[in-house]
């Protein structure tokens, strides 16, 4: 069965005011968007409940980190039960600024995203290497190394689930976009560790985004790649060339 063409828009810390986050949903109500394609949003926290309820509604929301306790004395957290009662379907867990800025590790991550799945919620699931593991040779292993720690306590997990997003450390917010050939063979790889540590259909399933530096510009030769499901993009995602990156298969 073929994969569904995945595109989210990673906001980070951006924009810096609802009226900002309103004026970029509003472009993006009115554009014209590949109904083939999956779309979902991941505003600030603080903006999701708001965004959801004025964005179109082919678009999801996702928030863009949670915790993995349910309620309790843990200042500053979202749990995965609110982000579900809230409605929101999706959250982004892994990403490299978590891990590097917040000092997520791949265990704290796997718990996370084992909660969330429990508790009803889709995961965006990150994973990454930095360009000294790259050039070092071991962007496979590191791949294997964040996927391991969740494959470690996914047991009976549905792994529809889970979108997988390659996002390259050198690649995110430099301008570096990865080729389209250096994200094939990763996405390759990270199939093939799948196949032996999960099944050969998950491995066939799940679907894999590629993120770090996606534009309108080179959207298009990435997508065309056979283990490219999609994108997971930040600074594009601001823009109105996100619909351009959304249609990119069209
Ligand atoms: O981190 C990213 C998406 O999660 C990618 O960011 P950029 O598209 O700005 O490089």
């Amino acid at each position: 069965m073929a994969r569904q063409f995945f595109v989210g828009g990673n906001f980070k810390l951006n924009p810096a005011s609802l009226q900002a986050s309103t004026s970029l949903i509003e472009t993006l109500n009115k554009a014209d968007l590949d109904p083939a394609t999956e779309v979902v949003i991941a505003p600030p926290a603080l903006y999701v409940i708001p965004v959801q309820q004025i964005v179109r509604k082919d678009v999801k929301v996702a928030a863009q980190n949670c915790y993995f306790k349910e309620s309790g004395a843990f200042t500053g957290e979202i749990s995965p039960k609110q982000l579900v009662d809230a409605g929101i379907p999706y959250v982004i867990l892994g990403h490299s600024e978590r891990r590097t800025l917040f000092h997520e590790t791949s265990e704290l991550v796997a718990t996370k995203t084992r909660a969330a799945i429990d508790a009803g919620l889709k995961v965006i699931f990150c994973i990454g290497e930095t360009l000294e593991q790259r050039e070092s040779g071991q962007t496979a292993a590191v791949c294997e190394e964040q996927l391991k720690a969740f494959v470690d306590v996914a047991k009976e997990v549905d792994w529809s689930k889970i979108v997988i997003a390659y996002e390259p450390v050198w690649a995110i917010g430099t301008g570096k976009v990865a080729t389209s050939a250096q994200a094939q063979e990763t996405h390759k790889d990270i199939r093939a560790y799948l196949s032996t540590a999960v099944s050969p259909a998950v491995a066939n399933s799940v679907q894999i985004l590629y993120g770090g530096s996606v534009t309108a510009g080179n959207c298009k030769e990435l997508a065309q790649q056979p283990d490219v499901d999609g994108f997971l993009v930040g600074g594009a995602s601001l823009k109105p060339e996100f619909a351009d990156i959304i249609n990119a298969r069209k």
